[in-house]
């Protein structure tokens, strides 16, 4: 196994990226614009195809074009040399394919060999499925049937979520994915884990003498994680609405960054040493015994319509493919206790919605009083010390101390030392799906997540779910463009805690902006 920091700057090894749903939205927004710049930067080795398969025809001229206009319109980078596009776009090829007809692999067979002979490809494939996930399963299968696992390199599957819909349906996934996969040879993506600030806060805590002694129930009085979004469900309603907003953001992302935080240092940088200490604090996370304890610490809510800069905004109940009556959560956010040494006492605050004022991701630490007061004869009720992680769309972060007010006497104000990464060069770090395809593709599994840690994560919110779908009609509404139920600050303030403002929401805080 590889340390992952020797890994990065290398190039991938030759192999076919075969993607599954090649014509689908994600290929199109993510998929194509990561892939090209990789190549842009160098990072795909030069014996390198791309398969698109999805039912719909296409020429080859036709997926080349639908190629081009994804990266126009959703990459970093932009095409400006017909030249190279042309030597880039050849090394892309389309089946078209219904995923459940196994004949059809035969055919898919002998494309991937011409083009491996064409590149020289060693026979590395790489299956990433962005399809829906009832398909997992039949794609892999037919992978075997057809006997596209039979060449003599690596094969790996690069799985998008939802993996499951809580925790029986995950195992029965898993489970026929092990009937033709190894579980090192399965990649669960969490895009989150992609994203350079996520990845940062294992070297902001494990990289710096002045946070790591502190980073405990002596000094943390609580931390906040909100991924809070502007977007609605947009053209996702049949998805979301089977799913809202715990298993969409929950399960995954947020309790991903949650072990992060928590996680203690692994001894080395190895994937297995690093994911054995995140699904730790999975496992201790504190299980809620009873609808009566989840009703206490999570708050549900669904948007209604309301208003946003001027311009009036839908409910949810009448957005497109969403039941009008419908109670899936679109808002939640929940106290989450950690149950080991050292975070015994600590609540950890998550929330997350649809339709907020603000599209921004946060993490804040929020650090104990002082043992005493020395100011207070002054009348200085001191801030508390912050230290902010700023995850997207601005990247950076953030400390908050108190300092004397230059030129004043005796005042003592909260003063932020900054360093935002994103306000300078603007928004141009690579996209995670950038990184985790080229992790794959190394055969870094270290931002990918294991079975046990999804299993352990859908043990946990399963209880949640399975309490609201007791009382499935008991959910809190929030207008459109505001900040969630009212339930969700009572959360914090019974423990004598408050929400800390998110970039943009305080003018008076530190918001950052993107110069381009
Ligand atoms: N879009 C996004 O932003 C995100 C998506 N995801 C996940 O990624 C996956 C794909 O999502 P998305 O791209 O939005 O979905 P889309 O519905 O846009 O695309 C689905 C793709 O699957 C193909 N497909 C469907 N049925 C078959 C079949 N029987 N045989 C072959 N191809 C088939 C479709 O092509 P055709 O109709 O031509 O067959 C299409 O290319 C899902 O698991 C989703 O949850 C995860 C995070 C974000
Ligand atoms: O996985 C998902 O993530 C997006 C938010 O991702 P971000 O990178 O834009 O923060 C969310 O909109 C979507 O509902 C969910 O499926």
């Amino acid at each position: 196994m590889a340390e992952i920091q020797n890994l990065e700057s290398l190039q991938t090894p030759g192999a076919v990226f075969f993607i599954f749903g090649a014509t689908g939205d994600l290929a199109r927004r993510k998929l194509f614009p990561a892939i090209y710049s990789l190549y842009r930067e160098g990072k795909l080795a030069e014996d390198f195809a791309v398969i698109g398969v999805a039912r719909r025809p296409r020429t080859e001229d036709e997926f080349r074009d639908d190629l081009y206009n994804s990266i126009q319109e959703f990459c970093r980078y932009k095409v400006d040399d017909t030249t190279k596009w042309a030597q880039f776009a050849e090394h892309f090829a389309y089946k078209s394919l219904d995923i459940n007809n196994v004949d059809g692999y035969h055919e898919l067979r002998e494309l991937t060999e011409s083009v491996e002979s064409r590149f020289d490809i060693p026979g590395n494939r790489l299956f990433y499925l962005a399809l829906a996930p009832e398909l997992f399963g039949s794609v892999s299968f037919n992978l075997q049937k057809g006997g596209m696992l039979e060449s003599k390199g690596w094969h790996r599957l690069v799985i998008e979520k939802p993996f499951g819909y809580d925790l029986h349906s995950a195992q029965k996934l898993n489970e026929e994915l092990n009937q033709v996969f190894k579980e090192e040879e399965i990649y669960r993506i969490d895009h989150y884990l992609g994203k350079e600030m996520v990845q940062n806060i294992e070297v902001i805590r494990f990289a710096n003498a002045f946070f790591e002694p502190l980073w405990n129930n002596k000094h943390i009085a609580n931390i906040q994680i909100t991924l809070s979004e502007t977007v609605g469900v947009e053209e996702r309603g049949g998805y979301y609405d089977n799913s809202g907003a715990l298993r969409d953001m929950g399960q995954n992302h947020m309790l991903q960054m949650l072990t992060m935080i928590a996680m203690e240092p692994p001894s080395r940088l190895y994937p297995e040493d690093i994911r054995d200490e995140k699904v730790k604090v999975l496992r201790s996370l504190r299980p809620f015994a009873s609808g009566e304890e989840v009703k206490e610490n999570v708050v549900r809510g669904q948007y209604i319509q309301g208003e946003s800069k001027g311009k009036t905004l839908p409910g949810y109940r009448e957005e497109d493919k969403v039941n009008p009556e419908s109670n899936t959560e679109t808002y939640f956010a929940a106290k989450v206790m950690v149950d080991n040494f050292r975070w015994a006492g600590v609540p950890f605050y998550i929330r997350t919605g649809k339709r907020l004022p603000v599209k921004t991701t946060e993490v804040v630490v929020e650090f104990k009083q002082m043992p005493t007061n020395v100011y207070l004869g002054q009348k200085h009720n001191l801030e508390p010390n912050l230290l902010v992680i700023r995850v997207n769309p601005m990247e950076g972060i953030y400390i908050k101390i108190n300092a004397k007010k230059p030129g004043s006497e005796s005042k003592i104000e909260p003063l932020a030392m900054e360093f935002c990464q994103s306000c300078q060069v603007g928004i141009n770090s690579p996209e995670a799906y950038e990184r985790l395809i080229h992790d794959a593709a190394q055969g870094d599994s270290t931002y990918f997540t294991r079975w046990d840690e999804v299993a352990t994560a859908w043990a946990f919110v399963d209880r949640i779910a399975e309490a609201w779908a007791q009382n499935p009609a008991d959910i809190s509404r929030y207008a459109a463009g505001s900040w969630g139920p009212q339930e969700a600050e009572q959360l914090l303030a019974n423990d004598g805690f408050h929400w800390w403002p998110v970039n943009g929401q305080d003018e008076d805080d530190v918001v950052w902006t993107a110069s381009t």
